[in-house]
Protein backbone atom coordinates (compact mmCIF):
# COMPACT_ATOMS: atom_id res chain seq x y z
CA UNK A 1 0.00 0.00 0.00
CA UNK A 2 1.14 3.54 -0.83
CA UNK A 3 0.33 7.14 0.52
CA UNK A 4 -2.83 8.91 -1.47
CA UNK A 5 -1.05 12.22 -0.44
CA UNK A 6 2.68 11.02 -1.73
CA UNK A 7 1.53 9.38 -5.12
CA UNK A 8 -0.45 13.39 -5.82
CA UNK A 9 2.83 14.97 -5.39
CA UNK A 10 3.33 17.40 -7.67
CA UNK A 11 -0.32 16.80 -9.42
CA UNK A 12 -2.00 19.84 -10.41
CA UNK A 13 -5.10 19.43 -8.50
CA UNK A 14 -7.97 21.49 -9.64
CA UNK A 15 -9.93 20.54 -6.06
CA UNK A 16 -10.17 17.31 -3.56
CA UNK A 17 -13.19 15.81 -1.89
CA UNK A 18 -12.80 13.93 0.72
CA UNK A 19 -9.23 12.77 2.32
CA UNK A 20 -6.06 12.26 1.06
CA UNK A 21 -4.55 10.85 3.81
CA UNK A 22 -5.04 7.50 3.40
CA UNK A 23 -3.59 4.53 1.72
CA UNK A 24 -4.10 3.25 -1.84
CA UNK A 25 -3.31 -0.41 -2.61
CA UNK A 26 -3.28 0.36 -7.00
CA UNK A 27 -3.53 2.74 -10.08
CA UNK A 28 -5.77 2.10 -12.00
CA UNK A 29 -7.45 3.23 -15.44
CA UNK A 30 -9.54 0.76 -16.68
CA UNK A 31 -12.27 -0.27 -14.26
CA UNK A 32 -12.35 -3.62 -15.74
CA UNK A 33 -9.19 -4.24 -13.46
CA UNK A 34 -9.99 -2.09 -10.82
CA UNK A 35 -9.40 -3.74 -7.45
CA UNK A 36 -9.85 -3.14 -3.36
CA UNK A 37 -8.71 0.07 -2.47
CA UNK A 38 -7.13 0.76 -5.69
CA UNK A 39 -6.98 5.03 -7.04
CA UNK A 40 -9.60 5.08 -10.51
CA UNK A 41 -8.21 7.63 -12.69
CA UNK A 42 -10.79 8.47 -15.40
CA UNK A 43 -9.89 9.31 -19.25
CA UNK A 44 -11.43 10.34 -21.61
CA UNK A 45 -10.14 7.87 -24.66
CA UNK A 46 -10.70 7.59 -28.69
CA UNK A 47 -13.33 5.15 -27.99
CA UNK A 48 -14.73 5.53 -24.47
CA UNK A 49 -15.08 8.31 -21.71
CA UNK A 50 -13.71 7.09 -18.23
CA UNK A 51 -15.60 9.14 -16.86
CA UNK A 52 -18.68 6.58 -17.20
CA UNK A 53 -17.05 3.96 -15.11
CA UNK A 54 -16.50 5.83 -12.16
CA UNK A 55 -19.48 3.90 -10.62
CA UNK A 56 -18.38 0.78 -11.50
CA UNK A 57 -14.94 1.27 -10.29
CA UNK A 58 -15.74 2.30 -7.01
CA UNK A 59 -18.06 -0.87 -7.19
CA UNK A 60 -15.06 -2.67 -7.52
CA UNK A 61 -13.26 -1.25 -4.35
CA UNK A 62 -11.67 1.97 -5.70
CA UNK A 63 -11.25 4.11 -3.18
CA UNK A 64 -10.11 7.29 -4.75
CA UNK A 65 -11.39 8.75 -8.21
CA UNK A 66 -9.38 11.30 -10.24
CA UNK A 67 -10.98 12.47 -12.84
CA UNK A 68 -11.67 16.26 -14.88
CA UNK A 69 -15.19 16.29 -13.89
CA UNK A 70 -17.27 15.54 -10.88
CA UNK A 71 -19.41 12.67 -11.09
CA UNK A 72 -23.54 14.19 -9.79
CA UNK A 73 -23.31 12.19 -6.84
CA UNK A 74 -20.77 11.15 -4.67
CA UNK A 75 -19.78 8.47 -2.37
CA UNK A 76 -18.66 9.03 1.16
CA UNK A 77 -15.16 7.54 1.89
CA UNK A 78 -14.08 8.07 -1.67
CA UNK A 79 -11.91 10.78 -2.55
CA UNK A 80 -12.47 12.66 -5.56
CA UNK A 81 -9.46 14.05 -6.70
CA UNK A 82 -10.39 16.95 -9.85
CA UNK A 83 -8.17 17.78 -12.49
CA UNK A 84 -7.57 19.65 -15.57
CA UNK A 85 -6.42 16.41 -17.62
CA UNK A 86 -6.56 12.64 -15.86
CA UNK A 87 -3.58 11.70 -18.67
CA UNK A 88 -1.11 14.27 -17.28
CA UNK A 89 -2.46 13.56 -13.74
CA UNK A 90 -1.68 9.64 -14.48
CA UNK A 91 1.81 10.33 -15.87
CA UNK A 92 2.82 12.24 -12.61
CA UNK A 93 1.34 9.56 -10.71
CA UNK A 94 2.76 6.14 -12.29
CA UNK A 95 6.08 8.02 -11.56
CA UNK A 96 5.18 8.99 -7.82
CA UNK A 97 3.99 5.32 -7.15
CA UNK A 98 7.49 3.41 -8.66
CA UNK A 99 9.39 6.19 -6.80
CA UNK A 100 10.34 8.34 -9.88
CA UNK A 101 12.78 5.64 -11.57
CA UNK A 102 13.59 7.82 -14.30
CA UNK A 103 15.85 9.98 -12.02
CA UNK A 104 17.63 7.07 -10.81
CA UNK A 105 19.19 6.47 -14.60
CA UNK A 106 20.07 8.21 -17.71
CA UNK A 107 17.07 8.01 -19.89
CA UNK A 108 17.24 9.07 -23.70
CA UNK A 109 14.02 9.33 -25.58
CA UNK A 110 13.99 9.14 -29.14
CA UNK A 111 11.52 10.29 -31.28
CA UNK A 112 10.43 10.75 -35.02
CA UNK A 113 8.77 8.90 -37.95
CA UNK A 114 10.74 6.46 -38.71
CA UNK A 115 14.15 5.04 -37.16
CA UNK A 116 12.96 4.75 -33.32
CA UNK A 117 13.48 1.33 -32.88
CA UNK A 118 16.54 1.46 -35.00
CA UNK A 119 18.59 3.94 -32.69
CA UNK A 120 17.45 3.38 -29.29
CA UNK A 121 17.99 -0.83 -29.86
CA UNK A 122 21.57 0.46 -31.64
CA UNK A 123 22.27 2.38 -28.36
CA UNK A 124 21.16 -0.25 -26.12
CA UNK A 125 23.47 -2.58 -27.81
CA UNK A 126 26.31 -0.26 -27.93
CA UNK A 127 25.72 0.42 -23.91
CA UNK A 128 25.57 -3.24 -23.58
CA UNK A 129 28.71 -3.94 -25.50
CA UNK A 130 30.70 -1.00 -23.59
CA UNK A 131 30.19 -3.00 -20.55
CA UNK A 132 26.88 -0.93 -18.63
CA UNK A 133 23.99 -2.50 -17.71
CA UNK A 134 21.15 -1.12 -19.81
CA UNK A 135 17.48 -0.90 -20.25
CA UNK A 136 15.07 -0.40 -23.62
CA UNK A 137 11.69 0.27 -24.03
CA UNK A 138 10.77 -0.38 -27.90
CA UNK A 139 8.48 -1.35 -30.23
CA UNK A 140 10.00 -4.60 -30.77
CA UNK A 141 10.83 -5.45 -26.97
CA UNK A 142 11.17 -4.11 -23.54
CA UNK A 143 14.83 -5.08 -22.07
CA UNK A 144 15.65 -4.66 -18.14
CA UNK A 145 19.58 -5.35 -18.58
CA UNK A 146 19.46 -8.94 -20.14
CA UNK A 147 15.89 -9.80 -18.94
CA UNK A 148 13.47 -9.46 -21.93
CA UNK A 149 9.66 -8.63 -21.20
CA UNK A 150 6.91 -8.03 -24.21
CA UNK A 151 5.09 -5.32 -24.95
CA UNK A 152 2.11 -4.28 -27.26
CA UNK A 153 3.03 -0.47 -27.82
CA UNK A 154 5.87 1.44 -28.91
CA UNK A 155 5.50 4.00 -26.16
CA UNK A 156 3.79 1.97 -23.36
CA UNK A 157 0.93 3.82 -20.58
CA UNK A 158 2.84 5.60 -17.89
CA UNK A 159 2.46 2.67 -15.63
CA UNK A 160 4.23 0.10 -17.98
CA UNK A 161 7.15 3.17 -18.35
CA UNK A 162 7.49 3.87 -14.60
CA UNK A 163 7.19 -0.11 -13.51
CA UNK A 164 10.00 -1.29 -16.09
CA UNK A 165 11.91 1.57 -14.57
CA UNK A 166 11.84 0.80 -11.44
CA UNK A 167 12.87 -2.82 -12.30
CA UNK A 168 15.75 -1.34 -14.15
CA UNK A 169 16.63 0.55 -10.89
CA UNK A 170 16.39 -2.93 -9.20
CA UNK A 171 18.90 -3.76 -11.65
CA UNK A 172 21.52 -1.38 -11.26
CA UNK A 173 20.41 -0.20 -14.65
CA UNK A 174 22.52 3.10 -15.76
CA UNK A 175 21.29 4.08 -19.43
CA UNK A 176 17.96 3.65 -20.42
CA UNK A 177 16.93 4.07 -24.54
CA UNK A 178 13.27 4.47 -25.07
CA UNK A 179 11.00 5.21 -27.89
CA UNK A 180 8.75 8.31 -27.52
CA UNK A 181 5.92 7.69 -30.45
CA UNK A 182 3.60 10.65 -31.43
CA UNK A 183 0.64 8.65 -29.93
CA UNK A 184 2.70 8.33 -26.46
CA UNK A 185 3.00 12.08 -26.20
CA UNK A 186 -0.31 12.97 -27.17
CA UNK A 187 -1.51 10.92 -24.61
CA UNK A 188 0.72 12.06 -21.85
CA UNK A 189 2.21 8.62 -21.55
CA UNK A 190 5.90 10.08 -20.87
CA UNK A 191 4.79 13.52 -18.85
CA UNK A 192 6.00 12.15 -15.73
CA UNK A 193 9.74 11.32 -16.74
CA UNK A 194 12.86 12.65 -16.10
CA UNK A 195 14.84 12.47 -19.49
CA UNK A 196 18.78 12.70 -19.73
CA UNK A 197 18.54 13.55 -23.52
CA UNK A 198 16.31 13.02 -26.45
CA UNK A 199 16.79 12.54 -29.96
CA UNK A 200 14.64 13.39 -33.41
CA UNK A 201 15.78 10.92 -36.50
CA UNK A 202 13.22 12.38 -39.04
CA UNK A 203 9.40 13.77 -39.39
CA UNK A 204 7.58 12.48 -42.68
CA UNK A 205 3.87 11.11 -43.57
CA UNK A 206 2.48 8.97 -40.90
CA UNK A 207 -0.68 8.70 -38.11
CA UNK A 208 -2.77 11.46 -40.41
CA UNK A 209 -5.87 9.84 -39.14
CA UNK A 210 -4.98 10.19 -35.33
CA UNK A 211 -3.19 13.70 -35.67
CA UNK A 212 -5.52 15.32 -38.24
CA UNK A 213 -2.69 17.48 -39.70
CA UNK A 214 1.12 17.59 -40.24
CA UNK A 215 1.97 20.51 -38.26
CA UNK A 216 0.16 18.85 -35.18
CA UNK A 217 1.69 15.76 -35.51
CA UNK A 218 5.05 17.69 -35.51
CA UNK A 219 4.16 20.02 -32.53
CA UNK A 220 3.01 16.89 -30.59
CA UNK A 221 6.59 15.41 -31.77
CA UNK A 222 8.27 18.87 -30.72
CA UNK A 223 6.66 18.60 -26.92
CA UNK A 224 9.29 16.21 -26.01
CA UNK A 225 12.20 18.63 -26.66
CA UNK A 226 9.96 21.62 -25.34
CA UNK A 227 9.46 19.43 -21.84
CA UNK A 228 13.18 18.65 -21.73
CA UNK A 229 14.78 19.33 -18.04
CA UNK A 230 18.04 22.27 -18.61
CA UNK A 231 20.43 19.74 -17.75
CA UNK A 232 19.39 17.57 -20.87
CA UNK A 233 20.99 17.05 -24.49
CA UNK A 234 18.52 17.96 -27.45
CA UNK A 235 20.15 16.15 -30.44
CA UNK A 236 18.08 17.00 -33.94
CA UNK A 237 18.99 15.53 -37.46
CA UNK A 238 18.79 18.95 -39.49
CA UNK A 239 18.78 17.47 -43.02
CA UNK A 240 15.52 16.69 -42.13
CA UNK A 241 13.23 20.21 -42.82
CA UNK A 242 11.79 19.94 -39.14
CA UNK A 243 15.21 19.44 -37.32
CA UNK A 244 15.32 22.75 -36.60
CA UNK A 245 11.52 23.28 -35.44
CA UNK A 246 11.70 20.72 -32.65
CA UNK A 247 14.80 22.67 -30.88
CA UNK A 248 13.30 25.87 -31.49
CA UNK A 249 12.25 26.17 -27.53
CA UNK A 250 13.72 24.08 -25.86
CA UNK A 251 15.89 25.07 -22.65
CA UNK A 252 18.66 21.89 -22.73
CA UNK A 253 21.46 21.94 -25.02
CA UNK A 254 21.25 21.94 -28.61
CA UNK A 255 23.10 19.47 -30.46
CA UNK A 256 22.67 18.83 -34.47
CA UNK A 257 23.66 16.07 -36.77
CA UNK A 258 23.91 15.73 -40.13
CA UNK A 259 24.96 13.97 -43.50
CA UNK A 260 24.46 16.95 -46.18
CA UNK A 261 24.96 20.33 -44.26
CA UNK A 262 27.30 21.80 -41.62
CA UNK A 263 26.37 20.44 -37.75
CA UNK A 264 28.01 20.16 -34.77
CA UNK A 265 28.37 15.59 -35.66
CA UNK A 266 28.75 15.10 -39.38
CA UNK A 267 29.12 11.83 -41.29
CA UNK A 268 30.16 10.60 -45.15
CA UNK A 269 29.25 7.90 -46.47
CA UNK A 270 32.70 6.56 -48.70
CA UNK A 271 31.15 3.17 -49.87
CA UNK A 272 27.61 1.32 -49.97
CA UNK A 273 27.68 -2.93 -50.43
CA UNK A 274 25.04 -5.46 -49.71
CA UNK A 275 27.46 -6.15 -47.00
CA UNK A 276 27.51 -3.27 -45.16
CA UNK A 277 28.75 0.44 -45.49
CA UNK A 278 31.89 2.12 -44.65
CA UNK A 279 31.48 5.41 -42.97
CA UNK A 280 33.56 8.53 -42.09
CA UNK A 281 33.04 10.36 -39.21
CA UNK A 282 35.77 13.20 -38.18
CA UNK A 283 39.13 11.87 -39.44
CA UNK A 284 37.61 8.08 -38.29
CA UNK A 285 36.80 5.18 -41.23
CA UNK A 286 34.51 2.49 -39.95
CA UNK A 287 32.54 -0.07 -40.95
CA UNK A 288 29.26 -0.73 -39.98
CA UNK A 289 26.89 -4.06 -41.24
CA UNK A 290 23.38 -1.59 -41.29
CA UNK A 291 23.19 -0.22 -45.00
CA UNK A 292 21.21 2.26 -46.62
CA UNK A 293 21.66 6.11 -46.43
CA UNK A 294 19.18 6.36 -43.87
CA UNK A 295 21.05 3.66 -41.48
CA UNK A 296 23.86 6.24 -42.09
CA UNK A 297 22.14 8.67 -40.20
CA UNK A 298 21.14 6.23 -37.76
CA UNK A 299 24.78 5.34 -36.84
CA UNK A 300 25.55 9.22 -36.56
CA UNK A 301 22.50 9.48 -34.44
CA UNK A 302 23.90 6.82 -32.06
CA UNK A 303 27.52 7.68 -32.87
CA UNK A 304 27.02 11.63 -31.65
CA UNK A 305 24.15 10.20 -28.21
CA UNK A 306 26.77 8.08 -27.34
CA UNK A 307 29.53 10.92 -27.41
CA UNK A 308 26.99 13.60 -25.81
CA UNK A 309 26.46 10.61 -22.48
CA UNK A 310 30.57 10.46 -22.07
CA UNK A 311 32.08 7.50 -24.27
CA UNK A 312 35.39 7.40 -26.05
CA UNK A 313 35.54 8.45 -29.81
CA UNK A 314 37.57 5.37 -30.75
CA UNK A 315 35.41 3.10 -28.74
CA UNK A 316 32.43 4.10 -30.12
CA UNK A 317 33.89 3.79 -33.40
CA UNK A 318 35.02 0.41 -32.37
CA UNK A 319 31.52 -0.54 -30.93
CA UNK A 320 29.62 0.32 -33.78
CA UNK A 321 31.55 -1.61 -35.99
CA UNK A 322 29.72 -4.97 -33.95
CA UNK A 323 26.69 -4.10 -34.10
CA UNK A 324 24.34 -6.20 -35.47
CA UNK A 325 21.10 -5.38 -37.41
CA UNK A 326 17.88 -4.86 -35.91
CA UNK A 327 15.18 -7.27 -36.19
CA UNK A 328 12.83 -6.98 -39.12
CA UNK A 329 14.80 -4.16 -40.11
CA UNK A 330 16.15 -4.63 -43.66
CA UNK A 331 17.05 -8.33 -42.54
CA UNK A 332 17.80 -10.69 -45.36
CA UNK A 333 18.43 -13.85 -46.65
CA UNK A 334 20.13 -15.96 -49.56
CA UNK A 335 19.24 -18.77 -50.94
CA UNK A 336 21.43 -21.54 -52.38
CA UNK A 337 20.14 -20.67 -55.75
CA UNK A 338 20.89 -17.09 -54.94
CA UNK A 339 17.46 -15.21 -54.11
CA UNK A 340 18.03 -12.65 -51.75
CA UNK A 341 15.12 -12.02 -49.27
CA UNK A 342 14.94 -8.93 -47.34
CA UNK A 343 12.28 -8.33 -44.76
CA UNK A 344 11.50 -4.72 -43.45
CA UNK A 345 9.61 -2.51 -41.31
CA UNK A 346 9.04 -0.15 -43.48
CA UNK A 347 5.04 0.52 -43.09
CA UNK A 348 5.24 4.26 -43.82
CA UNK A 349 5.53 6.05 -47.34
CA UNK A 350 9.35 7.29 -46.49
CA UNK A 351 10.60 4.27 -45.06
CA UNK A 352 8.96 2.03 -48.41
CA UNK A 353 10.90 4.55 -50.64
CA UNK A 354 14.06 5.05 -48.79
CA UNK A 355 14.28 1.00 -48.21
CA UNK A 356 13.98 0.23 -52.19
CA UNK A 357 16.20 3.11 -53.69
CA UNK A 358 18.80 1.43 -51.18
CA UNK A 359 17.96 -2.00 -52.66
CA UNK A 360 17.88 -0.24 -56.43
CA UNK A 361 21.57 1.09 -55.68
CA UNK A 362 22.59 -2.23 -54.41
CA UNK A 363 21.75 -4.24 -57.82
CA UNK A 364 24.73 -4.59 -60.09
CA UNK A 365 22.56 -5.88 -63.51
CA UNK A 366 18.83 -6.24 -64.22
CA UNK A 367 17.98 -8.45 -61.35
CA UNK A 368 13.96 -8.32 -60.61
CA UNK A 369 12.99 -6.55 -57.18
CA UNK A 370 9.94 -8.08 -56.03
CA UNK A 371 7.95 -6.15 -53.55
CA UNK A 372 5.14 -8.04 -51.30
CA UNK A 373 3.82 -5.49 -49.37
CA UNK A 374 0.55 -4.38 -47.62
CA UNK A 375 -0.72 -1.62 -45.43
CA UNK A 376 -2.32 -1.87 -41.87
CA UNK A 377 -6.18 -1.85 -41.15
CA UNK A 378 -7.65 0.99 -38.51
CA UNK A 379 -4.65 3.30 -39.23
CA UNK A 380 -4.08 6.22 -41.48
CA UNK A 381 -5.97 5.65 -44.87
CA UNK A 382 -4.03 8.43 -46.70
CA UNK A 383 -0.91 7.06 -46.82
CA UNK A 384 -2.19 3.49 -48.86
CA UNK A 385 -1.87 4.55 -52.45
CA UNK A 386 1.05 6.83 -51.70
CA UNK A 387 2.71 3.56 -50.75
CA UNK A 388 1.08 1.78 -53.77
CA UNK A 389 2.48 4.55 -55.62
CA UNK A 390 6.25 3.97 -54.21
CA UNK A 391 5.91 0.22 -54.64
CA UNK A 392 5.22 0.02 -58.02
CA UNK A 393 7.42 2.54 -59.41
CA UNK A 394 10.59 1.29 -57.39
CA UNK A 395 9.91 -2.10 -58.22
CA UNK A 396 10.22 -4.88 -61.24
CA UNK A 397 6.98 -6.71 -59.64
CA UNK A 398 4.63 -6.05 -56.52
CA UNK A 399 1.85 -8.02 -54.92
CA UNK A 400 -0.55 -5.89 -52.76
CA UNK A 401 -1.50 -8.10 -49.84
CA UNK A 402 -2.25 -7.78 -46.10
CA UNK A 403 -0.45 -6.31 -43.23
CA UNK A 404 -2.80 -6.38 -40.03
CA UNK A 405 -6.33 -5.97 -41.16
CA UNK A 406 -7.59 -5.21 -37.68
CA UNK A 407 -11.31 -4.28 -38.03
CA UNK A 408 -11.17 -4.19 -42.12
CA UNK A 409 -12.25 -5.40 -44.53
CA UNK A 410 -8.37 -6.60 -46.86
CA UNK A 411 -9.82 -6.05 -50.20
CA UNK A 412 -10.86 -2.93 -49.65
CA UNK A 413 -6.94 -1.93 -48.30
CA UNK A 414 -5.73 -3.76 -51.36
CA UNK A 415 -7.99 -1.20 -52.96
CA UNK A 416 -6.87 2.13 -51.24
CA UNK A 417 -3.28 1.21 -52.21
CA UNK A 418 -3.87 0.13 -55.87
CA UNK A 419 -5.82 3.95 -56.79
CA UNK A 420 -2.26 5.25 -56.22
CA UNK A 421 -0.63 3.18 -59.09
CA UNK A 422 -0.15 4.96 -61.96
CA UNK A 423 -1.65 3.40 -65.56
CA UNK A 424 2.13 2.71 -66.64
CA UNK A 425 2.69 0.33 -63.45
CA UNK A 426 -0.44 -1.42 -63.28
CA UNK A 427 0.88 -4.31 -65.04
CA UNK A 428 3.19 -4.88 -62.54
CA UNK A 429 0.71 -5.58 -59.66
CA UNK A 430 -0.70 -8.59 -58.47
CA UNK A 431 -3.34 -8.49 -55.92
CA UNK A 432 -3.26 -11.94 -53.09
CA UNK A 433 -4.88 -11.17 -49.95
CA UNK A 434 -3.21 -14.16 -47.80
CA UNK A 435 0.13 -12.79 -47.17
CA UNK A 436 1.30 -16.55 -47.52
CA UNK A 437 -0.46 -16.88 -50.18
CA UNK A 438 1.62 -13.39 -51.64
CA UNK A 439 5.04 -14.56 -50.01
CA UNK A 440 4.63 -17.62 -51.53
CA UNK A 441 4.27 -16.26 -55.21
CA UNK A 442 6.93 -14.05 -55.18
CA UNK A 443 9.25 -16.80 -54.27
CA UNK A 444 7.87 -18.96 -57.26
CA UNK A 445 8.24 -15.99 -59.40
CA UNK A 446 11.78 -15.14 -58.81
CA UNK A 447 15.17 -16.41 -60.82
CA UNK A 448 18.41 -16.33 -59.59
CA UNK A 449 19.77 -12.23 -58.33
CA UNK A 450 15.92 -11.92 -57.87
CA UNK A 451 15.34 -9.54 -54.67
CA UNK A 452 12.15 -9.96 -52.74
CA UNK A 453 11.12 -6.98 -50.38
CA UNK A 454 8.89 -8.14 -47.99
CA UNK A 455 7.38 -5.00 -46.20
CA UNK A 456 5.48 -3.39 -43.17
CA UNK A 457 5.91 -6.13 -40.75
CA UNK A 458 9.22 -6.79 -39.58
CA UNK A 459 9.91 -8.00 -36.96
CA UNK A 460 6.23 -8.42 -36.07
CA UNK A 461 5.75 -12.48 -35.27
CA UNK A 462 1.42 -12.23 -35.97
CA UNK A 463 -0.74 -11.11 -37.94
CA UNK A 464 -3.96 -9.06 -36.60
CA UNK A 465 -7.30 -9.39 -38.12
CA UNK A 466 -10.84 -8.63 -36.18
CA UNK A 467 -9.40 -8.62 -32.67
CA UNK A 468 -7.19 -11.81 -33.22
CA UNK A 469 -4.07 -12.63 -33.58
CA UNK A 470 -2.22 -15.65 -35.57
CA UNK A 471 1.19 -16.79 -35.66
CA UNK A 472 3.01 -15.40 -38.82
CA UNK A 473 6.32 -14.41 -38.99
CA UNK A 474 7.55 -12.90 -42.71
CA UNK A 475 11.17 -13.67 -42.26
CA UNK A 476 10.53 -17.23 -41.55
CA UNK A 477 7.98 -17.98 -44.02
CA UNK A 478 9.43 -16.39 -46.56
CA UNK A 479 13.40 -18.65 -45.66
CA UNK A 480 11.43 -21.42 -45.25
CA UNK A 481 9.83 -21.17 -48.84
CA UNK A 482 12.71 -20.16 -50.44
CA UNK A 483 14.71 -23.34 -48.98
CA UNK A 484 11.20 -25.46 -49.76
CA UNK A 485 10.95 -24.85 -53.61
CA UNK A 486 15.21 -25.56 -54.21
CA UNK A 487 14.35 -29.08 -52.95
C1 LIG B 1 -5.64 5.19 -30.41
C2 LIG B 1 -4.85 4.91 -29.18
O1 LIG B 1 -3.69 5.21 -29.10
N1 LIG B 1 -5.50 4.28 -28.19
C3 LIG B 1 -4.86 4.02 -26.90
C4 LIG B 1 -5.74 4.58 -25.80
O2 LIG B 1 -6.96 3.93 -25.88
P1 LIG B 1 -8.32 4.70 -26.13
O3 LIG B 1 -8.13 6.17 -26.06
O4 LIG B 1 -8.93 4.15 -27.38
O5 LIG B 1 -9.19 4.18 -24.90
P2 LIG B 1 -10.76 3.97 -24.88
O6 LIG B 1 -11.09 2.58 -25.26
O7 LIG B 1 -11.40 5.10 -25.61
O8 LIG B 1 -11.08 4.11 -23.32
C5 LIG B 1 -10.94 5.33 -22.60
C6 LIG B 1 -10.70 5.00 -21.17
O9 LIG B 1 -11.82 4.31 -20.64
C7 LIG B 1 -11.39 3.18 -19.94
N2 LIG B 1 -12.45 2.17 -19.92
C8 LIG B 1 -12.96 1.67 -21.08
C9 LIG B 1 -13.93 0.69 -21.05
C10 LIG B 1 -14.40 0.21 -19.80
O10 LIG B 1 -15.27 -0.66 -19.67
N3 LIG B 1 -13.85 0.75 -18.68
C11 LIG B 1 -12.90 1.70 -18.71
O11 LIG B 1 -12.43 2.15 -17.66
C12 LIG B 1 -10.14 2.74 -20.70
O12 LIG B 1 -9.31 1.94 -19.91
C13 LIG B 1 -9.50 4.08 -21.01
O13 LIG B 1 -8.72 4.52 -19.92
O14 LIG B 1 -5.16 4.30 -24.54
C14 LIG B 1 -4.92 2.90 -24.28
C15 LIG B 1 -4.29 2.79 -22.89
O15 LIG B 1 -3.07 3.48 -22.84
C16 LIG B 1 -4.01 2.32 -25.36
O16 LIG B 1 -3.79 0.95 -25.12
C17 LIG B 1 -4.65 2.53 -26.72
O17 LIG B 1 -3.76 2.05 -27.67
C18 LIG B 1 -4.36 1.32 -28.77
C19 LIG B 1 -4.59 -0.13 -28.38
C20 LIG B 1 -3.44 1.41 -29.98
O18 LIG B 1 -3.53 0.60 -30.89
N4 LIG B 1 -2.57 2.38 -30.04
C21 LIG B 1 -1.61 2.54 -31.15
C22 LIG B 1 -2.19 3.35 -32.31
C23 LIG B 1 -0.41 3.28 -30.57
O19 LIG B 1 -0.46 3.84 -29.49
N5 LIG B 1 0.68 3.24 -31.31
C24 LIG B 1 1.90 3.93 -30.94
C25 LIG B 1 2.97 3.77 -32.01
C26 LIG B 1 2.64 4.44 -33.27
C27 LIG B 1 3.91 4.69 -34.09
O20 LIG B 1 4.79 5.39 -33.64
O21 LIG B 1 3.99 4.21 -35.24
C28 LIG B 1 2.53 3.30 -29.69
O22 LIG B 1 3.23 4.03 -28.96
O23 LIG B 1 2.39 2.09 -29.52
N1 LIG C 1 16.48 7.03 -40.16
C1 LIG C 1 15.56 6.53 -40.97
N2 LIG C 1 14.99 7.30 -41.93
C2 LIG C 1 14.05 6.82 -42.76
N3 LIG C 1 13.62 5.55 -42.74
C3 LIG C 1 14.13 4.73 -41.81
C4 LIG C 1 15.11 5.18 -40.87
N4 LIG C 1 15.44 4.16 -40.07
C5 LIG C 1 14.68 3.12 -40.45
N5 LIG C 1 13.90 3.44 -41.50
C6 LIG C 1 12.90 2.62 -42.21
O1 LIG C 1 11.74 2.62 -41.38
C7 LIG C 1 11.42 1.28 -40.96
C8 LIG C 1 11.03 1.31 -39.51
O2 LIG C 1 12.19 1.58 -38.74
P1 LIG C 1 12.11 1.59 -37.17
O3 LIG C 1 11.39 0.41 -36.72
O4 LIG C 1 13.47 1.86 -36.63
O5 LIG C 1 11.17 2.90 -36.99
P2 LIG C 1 10.23 3.32 -35.81
O6 LIG C 1 10.33 4.80 -35.78
O7 LIG C 1 10.61 2.62 -34.58
O8 LIG C 1 8.76 2.85 -36.26
P3 LIG C 1 7.43 2.73 -35.31
O9 LIG C 1 6.80 4.07 -35.38
O10 LIG C 1 6.59 1.70 -35.92
O11 LIG C 1 7.86 2.38 -33.95
C9 LIG C 1 12.67 0.46 -41.21
O12 LIG C 1 12.35 -0.87 -41.43
C10 LIG C 1 13.25 1.16 -42.41
O13 LIG C 1 12.58 0.75 -43.57
N1 LIG D 1 3.48 1.55 -34.77
C1 LIG D 1 2.81 1.38 -36.02
C2 LIG D 1 3.19 0.05 -36.56
C3 LIG D 1 2.56 -0.30 -37.88
C4 LIG D 1 2.99 -1.67 -38.34
C5 LIG D 1 2.15 -2.24 -39.43
N2 LIG D 1 2.52 -3.62 -39.58
C6 LIG D 1 0.66 -2.13 -39.08
O1 LIG D 1 0.19 -3.03 -38.39
O2 LIG D 1 0.00 -1.18 -39.51
C7 LIG D 1 1.30 1.54 -35.84
O3 LIG D 1 0.77 0.99 -34.88
O4 LIG D 1 0.72 2.25 -36.63
MG1 LIG E 1 9.45 1.55 -33.28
Amino acid sequence: MKSLKDILYGVRLSAVTGSTAKMVNAICFDSRAVGMDDVFVAIRGTQADGHEFIDKAISSGANTVVCEELPGNLVNEVTYVQVENTQSALAVMAANYYGNPSRNLKLVGVTGTNGKTTVSSLLYQLFKKAGFKVGLISTIKIMVDDQEHATRHTTPDALVINKHLAMMNEAGVEFCFMEVSSHGIAQKRTEGLYFAGAIFTNLSHDHLDYHKTFAEYRDTKKLLFDNLPKTAFALSNIDDKNGFVMLQNTRAKKHTYALKTYADFRAQILENQFSGQLLKIGENEFWTRLIGHFNAYNVLAIYAAAELLGLETLEILRLISELETVDGRFQYFISDKKITAIVDYAHTPDALKNVLITINALRTGNENVITVVGCGGDRDKSKRPVMGHIATELSTQVIFTSDNPRSEDPSKIIEDMEAGVEPQNTRKVLAIESREQAIKTACKMASELDIILIAGKGHETYQETKGTRVDFDDFKKVRDMLTELQK
